[in-house]
């Protein structure tokens, strides 16, 4: 990464809290809600994901954002200033605050490389040489100042992302502004893109807040992460904690790809009741997640248990472990006491159909 290159969002910003709150922000369409109430602050320097299903509001919430829809109801600041009663010249500069990347780039195809990514300051009325100036920087900082005469057309799908992230960073945002940017890249190349973010975040402080209906995304860079259903927040925390133990049933839906899941066939198979023996689920995170929990439970409970399926992830460097066991039902009351001893949730999932 360019060391030289200048960034000064902390200083361009007059307000040391959220650069983007905000506050029961409602927007309908004929009957359905788009946004439902949507309370929600990015705090400087985080990396906040926002989650959600295939019209649960993203896109009105990003058009919220940027000016584009008129909120019915809440308020909206960037970085202090309420913008939903604006006109829109005095909207203009607020929009140049939140710099957006976006899933199809959105470059244009008659212009290089660098002038794609001085573009926002030619719109600022920057001289010529500063711009290319600035685009030689920032097309360093994302790695390919070997493009910089190239036209889009010549650029495989993560290089003209990188291009998109130089020209969203060109006038320094308060905000980068992530909307589905990795969905139409493979996954290896996701994984460079993400890295990039995380390395500008974490190199520059910049502030991003990611909005994806991928999971795997937020897993991977995100601080935090606030699930969106139905136009509402229906749950929010550090990804860990959310990733670890997820309460509404969109989350865990939407985790269901990519945390352990009792085997198909056995869970097809469960009984509500039955002699056979109990399955459970055990999920523990965090500081509980380092104690060694099978050795205890192997003490405890000397008439054994089955491990059917699970394993201990790592998010955020925190241990996130999810396993599923079978045992007899006379051990299960006392298992179950055990384990919330220990900080685990536990959840009785039914009776295997016999004791094979
Ligand atoms: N201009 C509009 N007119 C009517 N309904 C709309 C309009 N924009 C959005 N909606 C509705 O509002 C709800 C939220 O839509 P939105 O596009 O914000 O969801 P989304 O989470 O971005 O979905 P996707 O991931 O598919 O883009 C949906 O039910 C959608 O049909």
């Amino acid at each position: 990464m360019n060391r030289h290159v200048s960034w000064t969002p902390a200083e361009t910003t007059a307000d040391s809290g959220d650069v983007i709150r905000l506050a029961d922000v409602r927007r309908r369409f004929g009957e359905t809600a788009a946004l439902d109430g949507v309370s929600l602050g990015v705090r400087r320097g985080e990396i906040l994901g926002i989650i959600g299903r295939s019209g649960a509001g993203k896109s009105t919430l990003i058009r919220c954002l940027n000016g584009l829809e008129r909120p019915d109801g809440g308020s909206i600041e960037i970085e202090g200033r309420e913008i939903t009663g604006l006109g829109e010249a005095a909207l203009q500069p607020l929009r140049r605050r939140i710099g957006m990347i976006f899933q199809h780039f959105n470059l244009l195809s008659a212009k290089t490389v660098e002038e794609n990514v001085a573009l926002p300051l030619k719109i600022e009325g920057w001289p010529k040489a500063k711009r290319l100036a600035r685009a030689a920087e920032l097309l360093e900082l994302v790695g390919l100042s070997d493009k910089a005469r190239a036209y889009p057309s010549a650029l495989s799908g993560g290089q003209k992302q990188r291009v998109g992230i130089a020209r969203a960073l060109a006038a320094s945002p308060a905000l980068l502004l992530s909307d589905e940017a990795t969905s139409a890249l493979d996954p290896e190349t996701t994984r460079s893109i993400l890295a990039l973010l995380k390395d500008i975040n974490s190199k520059l402080g910049l502030t991003i807040l990611l909005i994806t209906h991928e999971m795997e995304v937020v897993r991977n860079i995100a601080d935090r992460v606030a699930v969106i259903d139905a136009g509402r927040i229906v749950e929010q925390g550090p990804v860990w904690q959310v990733f670890a133990t997820p309460k509404a049933e969109t989350t865990k839906s939407l985790l269901s790809g990519i945390r352990p899941q009792l085997p198909a066939h056995i869970a097809q198979t469960l009984l509500s009741e039955g002699p056979g023996d109990v399955v459970l689920s055990i999920d523990i995170a965090g500081p509980a997640a380092t104690g060694p929990l099978f050795q205890d439970l192997s003490k405890a409970f000397p008439g054994g248990y089955r491990l059917i399926h699970g394993g201990v992830d790592h998010i955020q460097k925190q241990p996130v472990g999810r396993f599923f066991i079978a045992l007899p039902a006379a051990s299960t009351a006392g298992l179950v006491s055990f384990v919330e001893r220990l900080g685990a949730q536990v959840e009785v999932l039914g009776h295997v159909a016999d004791h094979a």
